[in-house]
């Protein structure tokens, strides 16, 4: 039980956190830009589970609705009148693909995409992590992706800062009661695809893995204080050839869709 923070709460992987966190007992604070459909989520899940959902909309792209959040996750349950409880697990979690040609495409879409995977959740790691040290406890999830191990452009870079900033996180948590982790998932049917106008037709369904066995086993993973979580035999075994294989080999392959 508690409290935890899930970004990306309204659709794929968010939407399945907030749901499996919600019927294990914990009361969910839910973040994205949709603030009709959070409010909608908000009551499924206080009729369907009877835990509290606090509704915080915000787009993590804008320094001053991502503060909203940091400061969110910065409440330790000690503040005068102030009910809230301390978030004791932050799931990391909103994103998007960019999908387009780095040279030909728009500046603006690969700097929301460093605004949203990668300075929020700096950001939202640094107020959580503060927070949680001082308690003694926590957990942060941090999701990353199997593209962070490839060579394709800003949206496997931002994963890769991702995948490396929680395992030093992680380092230095250590003997804190807080522990970091970082979920690295292959291609997940969620919104994700569709939203980028990515035909993903060619991709075998052997290819793909479903949000309820990715969520399960990430939430697992951090009650075990994993550090890398890679869900599924196949992309486990996909993420340790791109890891042994040659760069030049990795980069051959090209993008990783
Ligand atoms: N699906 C896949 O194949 C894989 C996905 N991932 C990663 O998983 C994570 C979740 O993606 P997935 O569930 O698939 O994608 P979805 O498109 O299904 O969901 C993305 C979520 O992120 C939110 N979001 C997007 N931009 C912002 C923003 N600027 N501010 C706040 N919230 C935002 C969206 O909500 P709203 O529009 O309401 O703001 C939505 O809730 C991402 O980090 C993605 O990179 C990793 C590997 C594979
Ligand atoms: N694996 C997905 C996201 O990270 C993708 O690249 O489609």
């Amino acid at each position: 039980m508690g409290t935890a923070l899930v970004t990306g709460a309204t659709a794929g992987l968010g939407l399945e956190f907030v749901w499996q966190l919600a019927t294990a007992r914990h009361d969910v604070v839910v973040v994205a830009r949709d603030a009709d459909r959070l409010e909608q989520l908000a009551a499924q899940v206080r009729a369907a589970a009877g835990v509290r959902v606090e509704v915080l909309p915000a787009d993590l792209s804008v320094p001053a609705e991502l503060e909203r959040v940091a400061a969110r996750l910065a409440v330790t349950g000690e503040e005068a009148g102030d009910d809230r409880r301390p978030v004791g697990l932050l799931v990391n979690n909103a994103g998007f693909a960019t999908a387009q040609s780095f040279v030909r495409g728009e500046l603006a879409v690969e700097l929301s995409a460093l605004d949203v995977m990668v300075r929020a959740v700096l950001v939202l790691s640094h107020a959580a992590a503060g927070q949680m040290t001082s308690r003694g406890r926590g957990a942060i999830l941090n999701v990353a992706s199997v593209a962070a191990l490839t060579a394709g452009g800003t949206y496997a870079a931002a994963k890769a800062y991702v995948r490396s900033f929680t395992e030093g996180l992680a380092v230095e948590l250590r003997g804190t009661g807080v522990t970091a982790t970082v979920l690295c998932p292959g291609f997940v049917h969620t919104e994700f695809h569709d939203r980028a106008g990515v035909d993903m037709t060619s991709v075998p369904e052997i290819g793909w893995l479903d949000a309820p066995t990715v969520v399960a086993e990430a939430l697992a993973e951090v009650r075990r204080g994993v550090v890398i979580s890679t869900p599924s035999v196949r992309y486990k075994a996909a993420s340790a050839l791109l890891r042994l294989a040659p760069r030049f080999a990795v980069r051959a392959v090209g993008k990783y869709r």
